[in-house]
Formats: C-alpha cells, structure tokens, sequence
C-alpha cells in the first residue's frame, strides 16, 4: 500500500508532505519494497501514528472485568474505529479468582486487523490506598503481595506490563524492588506523600496512575506526588485528558511542568465509551452517565466515558501544543511500556498503525 501526498507527523514534531510506503502491514523505506500497489490518496489529510492507549477498562456496553472475550473483542473493534490501535485492557479492584480469570480470557483474542492490538495489560487494582479508592471496591483491596502479583501474571501469560501500587502501604517498599524490572510500577490511588513518592520512585517506581486523580492535591508546602514524578526525570505521568477529571489550566501547566517526553495520555474509560448516557457498571458498582460524565451513587467519578482519540483533541483544545498532545497520545505510552520500537511513530521497520484525519483532526481512515 502507497498513501500519497499525506501531511505526515515526524519523530520531531513537525508535519512534512510525502508519500508512506506499507507492505506486509510494516512501513517500508520505498515504493519499490511494496508489492501490493493499493494507493490512498491523503492529499491534505494529517497522517499520525495509531494511538496507544494503556490504561482503559472498556467501551460500547462492555468492560474487560466482565473476562469475557467477545466482550473485549468489541472494545478493541470500537478502539481501533477511534484511532487507537494499540491497547492495554485495564483491570479494576476484584478477589484474585475472578482477576485470574479476567487477565487469562485476554489470550482467547486472536488478533484480527479491525481490532485494535493487546500490547500488554494494566493491574491497576488491588494494590491501592482505601484512603484515595476512588471508585475502586474497599473490601477487595489488598497490601502489595509479591505472590499475589505473581498469579496473576502467570494467568496472563506474562502479558500484564502495568500494576498500580500505592507506596504508603505495608510492602510497598519490597514489592517495588522485587518487581520493578519484571513490570512498570506505577505509583496511584495513594495519600503519600512527597517523601514517600520520592522514595518509591528510587526504589524503581517511575510512572503514575492519573495523575491528580485519586492522590493529594499538590500544595505550596504539601508537594505530594505531582511534584515527586516531576523531580524524578524517569517518571512517565498518565493524564486524563477528557475535560472532566482535571480542569483545564492545570492540563496545560502540567504539560509545561512535564515537558513533551513525559505526559501520557490516558481515556481511562469504562463501559459506556461509544454509549448513551444512561445506568453502567464499573467493577461491581454502579454508574450513572450524563454529559460524559460518569459517577457512581455518591457522586465519585468513575472513569471517562471518552476515547484517547478524543482526549488527544480536548486538550489540543485547552490550548496544549498540537505536537505535545500527539506525542501524548503515541509516543510516549509507547515507551512507557517499552514498544516504541514497534509502534508510536511513522518510520521504516515499524507496524502500519496510521491515522488519516482531516486539518480539524477529523478521522477519515484508521490502517
Ligand atoms: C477507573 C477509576 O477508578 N478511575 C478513577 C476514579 O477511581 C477516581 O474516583 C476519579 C476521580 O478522582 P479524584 O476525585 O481524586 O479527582 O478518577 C478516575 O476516574
């Protein structure tokens, strides 16, 4: 495949005008490496890299803790219809039987080209601080547990590339140093501290769960963890970017406080993604959505009801840089859980994961 003429994203930012040559679904260096000669002519379309979403617990009517694989074979099928093309199913707060079956049905999806691609999965619960539970079930949370985590790993094939821990909880500390290069630990749903954030993140920590949600708000003499991931210039920072979890002022000065390597986007949605509004579940409870709002019965919210393509425009429209905002969405996820080197930018070598959208960011067309 030739895609003509598109306005393509660059690994520095910019957008330059040529053609994109595709064979056996990886990006070629020249037309003469490519044997099917389909042509998509993209004059005038932006042509970005496929999205990488790492932390979302489901879309259109399903979640991937119902561990039902038809189920999230429609996730990924709606997924790929929004432009993300790689995806982390995410799992909430559930006892270890039902979480060992939820990460095992993973392997009973088999890629499929309308799908968006499983490229790892995300354990954000039970290993979290009942403090900041957000929408997470109290009674299932546990202490960080080493066998616990090791379980569950083994149940997914080693495909679990994510495990949120809140570091101020008994056997933070070890978990961290046992795991840290087995897995990405993330720091979340804590009420740490700086010092206790700092110091996870020495341990080996060097990623946070959505950022401003479900931790301490960062004070002028309260830091919190905010400002220990900023100190820690290894530390990848997940950011709800739907217009709902976090106001608009503080996206775009964490943007400058980060910088453009470091943010993550993230839709963190639940079920009702592509949905109505109307009544959903999330991990057990439920949830009311209204004007993509999603909460549960007391008023906390639970999850977006939004894609990553669509939070990649909504703060494009609070004003973060075009250029911050892609690298957000694609190349930054991607290294967050090492698979930039397979996807995330549009260079030779890499897979065909594209996106052909309009000068408003309108999707046209999603390889
Ligand atoms: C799936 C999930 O759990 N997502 C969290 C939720 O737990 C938390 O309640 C909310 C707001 O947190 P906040 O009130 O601290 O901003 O952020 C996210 O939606």
């Amino acid at each position: 495949m030739i895609i003509r003429n598109g306005n393509v994203f660059q690994e520095d930012g910019t957008y330059r005008r040529m053609d994109l040559y595709v064979e056996n679904g990886r990006i070629v260096d020249c037309g003469t490496e490519v044997s099917e000669k389909e042509e998509i002519d993209a004059a005038g379309l932006k042509v970005l890299p496929g999205l990488v979403d790492i932390h979302s617990h489901g879309a259109v009517g399903h979640d991937f803790s119902d561990a039902d694989a038809t189920g999230l074979k429609e996730i990924l099928r709606y997924e790929k219809s929004q432009g993300i093309t790689s995806y982390c199913p995410t799992s909430m707060t559930l006892p270890i039987d039902m979480l060992i079956r939820i990460f095992a049905s993973a392997d009973a999806v088999k890629p499929d080209a309308d799908c968006a691609r499983i490229v790892g999965l995300n354990m954000e619960g039970p290993f979290l601080d009942p403090v900041k539970k957000g929408a997470h079930v109290e009674k299932y949370i546990r202490k960080p547990d080493i066998d616990f985590f090791r379980e569950c790993q083994k149940a997914s094939g080693g495909r679990i590339r994510v495990v949120t821990v809140a570091p101020n909880m008994e056997g933070a500390e070890t978990f961290i140093r046992e795991l840290k290069d087995d897995v990405v630990i993330s720091i979340g749903h804590t009420d740490a501290d700086y010092d206790c954030a700092a110091s996870a993140m020495k341990s080996g920590a060097h990623h946070v769960t959505h950022l401003y949600n479900a931790m301490n708000d960062m004070g002028h003499r309260a830091p919190g963890v905010v400002c220990a991931a900023a100190d820690d210039p290894e530390c990848m920072v997940e950011m709800i970017g739907d217009g709902i979890h976090i106001d608009p002022a503080v996206v775009r000065n964490t943007f400058r406080m980060f910088g453009e390597e470091r943010i993550v986007l993230i839709s963190d949605s639940m079920m009702a993604a592509g949905m109505a509004n109307g009544f959903y579940e999330l991990g057990g409870q439920k949830v009311t959505v209204k004007d993509r709002k999603a909460v549960l019965e007391d008023g906390t919210i639970a999850g977006s009801a939004t894609s990553l393509y669509e939070c990649m425009r909504c703060v494009i429209a609070m004003g973060v840089p075009e250029r911050a905002a892609v690298f957000a969405a694609t190349r930054n996820p991607a290294r967050s859980i090492g698979i930039y080197d397979e996807v995330g930018s549009l260079v030779p070598g890499k897979k065909a994961d594209i996106v052909l959208a309009d000068e408003k960011l309108n999707i046209v067309k999603v390889i």
